[in-house]
């Protein structure tokens, strides 16, 4: 079957250059929720982007008005982006370049408003994990308390006065030097105020990230921020939904799913599995993918009998953010950098609670009993014959 590259912009793209008004609008009700409120964001803001080369777009989540509490207004940045320098360039220099353009692309969110953004997975390098390469690919590992990817988002949280989740390769110094596919999260102050990591390692096509590190030793971890509560879960634990479920038990509002996938592999899931999850746990979600092709310097093959390649595929981009009333945003552009501004009002998450109650619904403590039994080794399935 064909698979679209660049060539190919956005499926809204292509709904509003082919469908009727009427239609469009039904359309749109049923692939979205609803049409949501395109956010006015500030004219400097559209023109920095458009000389940094980079889509911006925004879009409101409303709540129904309470009378006991006030709205919970945030402002999440969602960050998609194509490695600026080829993956056969020096290590230093492409972590430099990475880090000069979401510093760039931070600035644009700060007039945004925006208090909470997140780069895509493992940001500050190329997803060279399908090449099963050692050198120099895990050069681009850092200490996530203190490592240089860290420091510098520690600076862009406390001048922006922004909440960064910034998705790296770990080397973890004080465990024996190993590698964690991890998420730092940097408080608005400018402190690191934890980390969380990839709880699902995928053995699929040519993500071959077991050969680096092991499934995350860190549980479902909820950051307090000053904004609300934030989970990352991240890229292949979005298809585990008691991975999400897990990080909402904790008390997530936000969680983001800082992502690098390709189209041949999970186009058609992309946006089902986040938007399943707001609605599934009454919170909202944040689907963040990578942008472009990326070459490597060596052929490998996928163990299907095809020729060696030297690339991945393409990462089609299309984040988007989906709220717990199954509402969501259009996608990015499958082929632009670009910058998701969404302004959420947290109350939607305990209102929409309080109508579909899947939260008293949910029968847990029989899941975690028969859960339980089901992972034993003698455990026999619950199978009913004749
Ligand atoms: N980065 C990553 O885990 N990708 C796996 C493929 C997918 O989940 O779509």
């Amino acid at each position: 079957m064909a698979m679209a590259g660049a060539e190919w912009k956005s499926l809204e793209e292509c709904l509003e250059k082919h469908l009727p008004l009427p239609d469009l609008q039904e359309v749109k009700r049923v692939l979205y929720g609803k049409e949501l409120r395109k956010l006015d964001l500030p004219r400097e803001a559209f023109e920095a982007a458009s000389r940094e080369d980079f889509e911006l777009q925004g879009y409101a989540f409303e709540a129904a008005e309470e009378q006991l509490r006030r709205p919970r207004i945030v402002h999440v940045g969602l960050v998609q982006n194509r490695t600026p320098l080829p993956a056969d360039a020096p290590v230093a220099e492409q972590v430099s370049a990475l880090h000069r353009r979401i510093k760039a692309i931070t600035e644009v969110a700060a007039m945004c408003g925006v208090n909470i953004i997140c780069f895509q997975e493992a940001w500050t390098m190329p997803f060279a994990f399908c090449t099963r390469e050692k050198l120099p690919w895990t050069e681009f590992a850092e200490s996530a308390e203190d490592g240089p990817t860290t420091r510098f988002c520690q600076k862009l949280a406390k001048n922006h006065d922004m909440v960064v989740v910034s998705p790296i390769l770990e080397r973890d110094s004080e465990h024996g030097d190993v590698l964690w596919n991890t998420a730092v999260v940097i408080s608005n102050s400018g402190a690191v105020l934890g980390k969380t990591r990839k709880n699902h390692i995928p053995r699929v096509g040519d993500f071959n990230e077991s050969t680096y590190y092991m499934e995350g030793n860190l549980g479902h971890p909820v950051f307090q921020t000053q904004f609300g509560r934030i989970a990352v879960n991240i890229c292949y634990g979005r298809h585990h939904p008691l991975n999400w479920l897990m990080y909402s038990i904790n008390g997530a509002e936000i969680i983001f799913n800082p992502s690098a996938t390709i189209g041949a592999l999970s186009e058609s899931l992309w946006p089902i599995e986040a938007r399943n999850a707001a609605i599934a746990n009454h919170c909202f979600t944040c689907a963040i993918n990578r942008v472009g092709t990326e070459h490597f310097p060596n052929e490998f093959t996928s163990g299907d009998g095809k020729k060696a390649h030297q690339d991945f595929g393409y990462f089609y981009g299309s984040s988007y953010v989906a709220a717990p009333d199954g509402s969501r945003t259009p996608g990015l552009s499958r082929s632009q950098d670009g910058l998701l501004v969404a302004k959420l009002n947290l109350n939607l998450c305990q209102q929409v609670n309080d109508v579909w109650n899947f939260k008293m619904t949910g029968r847990y403590e029989m899941y975690a009993r028969e859960l339980a039994e089901a992972v034993k080794p003698n455990y026999r399935p619950t199978i009913v014959k004749e």
